[in-house]
């Protein structure tokens, strides 16, 4: 059924029922009834109630109810005429006062004024620690001088750094104007600063700090355009112009420091400022943040490892940006956050606001830029929400290496005995899907670190992808799409608040962002042993990589370098070549050392783990993108399953040339002619073209690493070398 159709009937079924109720009040109201003396409400009042309701527009449901039961009495009864009997609850009259209806069910309520009444609907939270015993630093302050230091935190977060004083904080929505916000106010400013300093440090910036996601609904449905309740609870919003990330507008702060660490040059995805460009910016965004009525300060946690878990604040200046880090970042709970102190790392999200172009380095009104040694991030020009959470990726590839601890850009989920299976794969070849499985337990779906205790999850949320979502594939992703998640530029009927999640009317990148917990099966805490299973997605769009290789590590290790995935050329017209992507560490975006360090970590720890190398492809069959098809979901889920259970150790293989993978000759639940891709083309012929054209492409891609070394092992460097195609 069309849009269109389907309103229309909608506002023919609304102005049919609207005609029916008429017609059965008007023949209540002439019908005599022998009964009429038990029926305790008048059926003039139900008249006069259900036409005010009528006219006020706000009672479809209602008045659905009251008349579809209307009808089928009248169809039971045969007469066409209700049998005059109340629909609704008895309510007793008093005898005395005759025709006076009065409710007498229940007590008063304590109120004198509907203000006094509104106030009783919300009961204060009980949010305090014991103030005795060890708490931490705070343990000894009183809850009063404890709320004055967070805000003076959050003041020093804000302050400018030309004007030497932080703005003044206030904690609440401007808009509520409760006696306690106005308190705070006289309390809880940093300096009081001289008139003549400027107009804006007269002012207040409000601070909602860690609200929780029922009030996070509140705001944004209030005051940001595009912010809706879909049928299943989520917000839907829209992140603007921007509905994916913006790697070239990525600056990286170079001082004498990350000059010699970071990894800079050809391929790099660390474009650099200065360190001077970087205060520009800062200072533009804390400016913009500070001119607004208030702003969401989000303290939250990255690592669920304990003794390498980072603090972080994020300063927005939307609900839709605090809603999606609650989700996507670990939550603190009551007394976690009441010692939270101050942050490792910050972000300072201006996104509605532009960079300026003038300014050194700029090239688009776009820019998200790092700064290490400060610790900040500060993001202008795009409200694209993935910016933070992939930001702090990229700050985690810089920590957590410095501890030995290998950042990874995969998911991650545990058997039911414990094995842990890593997903290594560029966005959209399938981590978020394949590492969410019912028959296991998920870690996570995107970013880990693997340190001397096993892996942890870096955050407390999955971003999924939501482009043709179907209930019956992807159940877990579907049902976790429920009250608190964060819906991407998705687009939904507007009566019903369906979505229809094949529409790509705003983007192909529609999202969502839940919490982990929304997936039945997650492990709480999100760490686990050390992985057993390394599997390398790359969807091929050209068709030529089996469904599935078994790797060596020297392979795993030339596949994890050359990070390769092709992604169809897209829904332009006329373009039908797939576009073969290579990203080192499948993820060259977020990486920030050299990837050789990455991969010298990773056959590190593959190799005293044990831990076996897999190659999936999630692409394309029986030809490249146009006229084969991509391989079905359920058989690669079979491959996954084959792999954690072991069996796929067992099987028998055989070494495909040019490539040089061992690929099994059968797996369960999977037709043995699709495991070798040549069987799956016609044109055997145009299957070899396509094969050494890809080999073709690995080989340029690899030559920019063949001068490095790979751990302190020349003999896997060279193993390495000898890893790639053959041809
Ligand atoms: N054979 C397949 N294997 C994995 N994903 C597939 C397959 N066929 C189709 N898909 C779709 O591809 C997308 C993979 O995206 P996702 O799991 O979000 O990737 P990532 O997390 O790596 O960015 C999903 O929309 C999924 O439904
Ligand atoms: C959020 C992202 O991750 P992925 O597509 O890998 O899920 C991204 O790349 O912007
Ligand atoms: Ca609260
Ligand atoms: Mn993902």
């Amino acid at each position: 059924m069309t849009d269109i159709s389907r309103r229309k009937e909608q506002a023919e079924f609304r102005g049919f029922t609207e005609s029916v109720i008429l017609i059965e009040i008007a023949s209540w109201k002439i019908s005599p009834s022998k009964q009429r003396n038990d029926i305790t409400m008048h059926p003039n009042s139900i008249l006069n109630a259900t036409a005010h309701f009528s006219l006020a527009h706000f009672s479809f449901f209602f008045r659905f109810q009251l008349s579809k039961s209307l009808r089928e009495d009248m169809a039971a009864n045969g007469t066409g005429i209700p049998t005059p009997r109340s629909p609704l609850a008895r309510i007793l009259t008093d005898k005395k006062r005759d025709a006076i209806c009065h409710d007498d069910s229940g007590k008063a309520v304590k109120a004198q004024t509907i203000d006094e009444l509104h106030s009783l609907q919300r009961k204060r939270s009980a949010p305090t620690t014991p103030l005795e015993g060890t708490q931490g630093a705070f343990a000894t302050v009183s809850e009063d001088e404890r709320q004055r230091q967070q805000l003076q935190s959050i003041s020093a977060s804000l302050a400018s750094l030309t004007r030497g004083t932080g703005p003044k904080v206030v904690r609440g929505d401007p808009a509520a104007k409760s006696p306690q916000a106005v308190s705070h106010v006289a309390h809880h400013h940093v300096e009081a600063p001289t008139i003549s300093v400027s107009d804006s440090s007269l002012k207040f910036t409000h601070v909602l700090y860690n609200l929780s996601p029922a009030e996070l609904y509140e705001q944004a449905i209030k005051y940001e355009k595009g912010s809706f309740i879909t049928s299943s609870g989520a917000l839907a919003t829209m992140s603007g112009a921007k509905t994916g990330r913006s790697p070239r507008d990525k600056r990286i702060v170079i001082d004498d420091t990350t000059q010699d660490e970071l990894w800079w040059g050809k391929g790099s995805p660390n474009i650099e400022i200065d360190e001077h460009t970087f205060m520009v910016n800062r200072e533009r965004a804390v400016d913009y943040l500070n001119s607004l009525d208030k702003v969401f300060v989000n303290d939250q946690f990255l690592n669920w490892d304990p003794q390498n878990r980072i603090k972080v604040r994020i300063v927005s200046a939307r609900a839709y940006h605090s809603l999606f880090m609650h989700n996507m970042c670990i939550r603190p709970t009551i007394e976690e956050l009441e010692n939270f102190g101050t942050p490792d790392f910050t972000i300072y999200n201006a996104g509605q606001f532009p960079c300026n172009r003038y300014t050194h380095y700029m090239t688009s009104s776009t820019s998200i830029d790092l700064n290490l040694a400060r610790r900040e991030m500060v993001i202008l020009g795009t409200q694209y929400a993935g910016e933070m959470k992939k930001g702090l990726f990229s700050v985690m590839h810089y920590l957590m290496p410095k501890r030995q601890i290998l950042s990874l850009h995969s998911g991650c989920n545990m058997g039911k005995d414990g094995d842990v299976a890593l997903f290594f794969g560029l966005s959209g070849t399938g981590k978020t899907t394949l590492s969410t499985d019912h028959n296991r337990y998920l870690i996570g779906d995107d970013e880990h670190c693997w340190s001397d205790n096993g892996v942890s999850n870096i955050e407390g949320g999955c971003y999924a992808k939501c482009i043709d979502l179907s209930r019956e594939k992807e159940p877990d992703i579907w049902n976790a799409i429920k009250f608190g998640t964060v819906l991407e530029n998705i687009v939904f009927d507007e009566y019903t608040r369906e979505v229809d999640y094949a529409d790509k009317s705003v983007t192909e990148n529609t999202r969502a962002a839940y919490p982990i917990e929304y997936i039945p099966n997650a492990k709480i805490p999100c760490v686990g042993p050390h992985p057993k299973n390394v599997i390398l997605l790359a969807c091929d769009a050209f068709g030529v990589l089996p469904p599935v290789s078994k790797l060596s590590l020297a392979q795993t290790m030339y596949h994890f370098i050359s990070g390769y995935t092709a992604l169809v050329a897209g829904t332009e017209d006329g373009i039908k070549e797939p576009t073969a992507t290579f990203s080192a560490c499948f993820g060259a975006a977020f990486i920030m050392l050299h990837p050789t360090k990455y991969a010298a970590m990773l056959a590190e720890k593959m190799q005293k783990h044990g831990a076996t190398g897999w190659l999936v492809n999630t692409g394309w069959s029986g030809g490249s993108y146009g006229t084969g098809n991509r391989i079905k979901l359920a058989y690669t889920r079979k491959i996954i399953d084959a792999i954690h259970s072991g069996s796929l150790l067992n099987a028998t293989y055989e070494k495909t040339e040019v490539f040089g993978l061992e690929i099994p000759t059968a797996i369960e639940g999977v037709p043995s002619e699709i495991l070798h891709p040549e069987n799956t083309w016609g044109d055997k012929h145009a299957y070899k073209n396509t094969l050494l054209k890809l080999a073709g492409l690995f080989k340029n891609n690899f030559e920019t690493f063949t001068n490095y070394k790979i751990g302190k092992d020349n003999k896997l460097t060279e193993e390495i070398l000898a890893a790639g195609p053959n041809f």
